[in-house]
């Protein structure tokens, strides 16, 4: 083992015309969590499922967990963690008969039980899958996604119609997976997921890495200037400085004592993100 999870370099995909993935390079570390953003349509989706097996590439070394996704078996297949939207068949049984089910394929299964209460569901273990609302199953894919105790895990958008409670308590399940040593693949477009999980965020667009590094220098964001705003005179005012620690010292002193309305912006994760993509990161048509 390299002690990567995940090599990819130079993939390629196209659609017709479409080059949906254009020579991405992407290295996830084993215990690692990697966030992949990107607007719609930038190829996360056709890149993780590359990497999960399900699609073909045109060009370009793959390796997970240092396997050929193209011709990975059974066995490798049992090392992951896959999160699948619920397909009609599954909605029939209950929260507790699917996750008691799927436990039975894996050798080392997570006790189903304790799962059912991590991913929130224990007020629904009797309810069938078809009676779940919409973030209700998504938690449902979650639990059959991890149940295998995988080493790695895809998340595909996993939070996506969460509410805001289910979406922590998902985070926290997550630092739970990563206690255990999980390597976690994530794709998202909820920045502040990505800054509360990922160790890294990597930024493709076009189909192309235009970014990559911790959620808090992504973009050289952490020398980016800082925003000083007060009120002054009855109106607001704003300074953008480079030593916001020093502007505010010199407000201070010239108020002599409490700065009205005084109030220090950084750059957000989002606000480096917006830029990275450029004002084109709408949805092609
Ligand atoms: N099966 C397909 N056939 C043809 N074109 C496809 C197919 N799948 C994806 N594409 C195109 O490839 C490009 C990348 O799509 P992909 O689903 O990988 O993007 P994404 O980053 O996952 O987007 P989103 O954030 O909307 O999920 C898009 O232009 C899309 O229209």
């Amino acid at each position: 083992m390299t002690g990567l999870a995940v090599e990819v370099a130079g993939l390629r995909r196209s659609y017709g015309e479409t080059r949906a993935v254009d020579g991405v390079d992407l290295a996830v570390a084993a215990g690692e969590c990697v966030a992949v953003l990107g607007p719609n349509g930038a190829g996360k989706t056709t890149t993780v499922e590359i990497l999960e097996g399900f699609r073909r590439r045109d060009a370009g070394d793959v390796r997970v967990l240092g396997v050929d996704p193209a011709s990975g078996g059974r066995d490798w297949r049992s090392r992951l963690g896959i999160v699948l939207q619920s397909d009609d068949e599954r909605l029939d049984a209950t929260v507790t008969e699917l996750v008691h089910h799927f436990a039975r394929y894996y050798a080392d299964p997570r006790d189903p039980e304790e799962l059912i209460d991590a991913v929130g569901l224990r007020a629904k273990a009797g309810a069938r899958g078809r009676a779940l609302s919409g973030g209700q199953r998504r938690r449902l894919d979650v639990a059959l996604g991890i149940v295998g105790r995988p080493e790695l895990v895809f998340l595909d958008e996993p939070t996506t119609g969460f509410d805001p409670e289910a979406r922590r308590a998902f985070w926290d399940l997550v630092d739970g997976l990563r206690a255990d040593g999980t390597t976690v693949l994530l794709t998202t477009h909820y920045l502040e997921e990505a800054e509360r999980l990922a160790d890294r965020v990597v930024v493709v667009d076009h189909g192309r890495v235009v970014a990559e590094g911790p959620p808090a220098t992504l973009g050289g964001r952490a020398a980016r200037r800082a925003v000083v705003h007060w009120d002054e005179d009855g109106a607001p005012r704003q300074e953008r400085t480079e030593t916001p620690t020093a502007a505010v010292a010199a407000l201070a002193a010239r108020f002599g004592g409490e700065v009205p309305g005084l109030r220090v912006q950084r750059p957000t994760l989002e606000d480096v993100y917006l830029g990275l993509v450029g004002a084109d990161a709408q949805e092609e048509p």
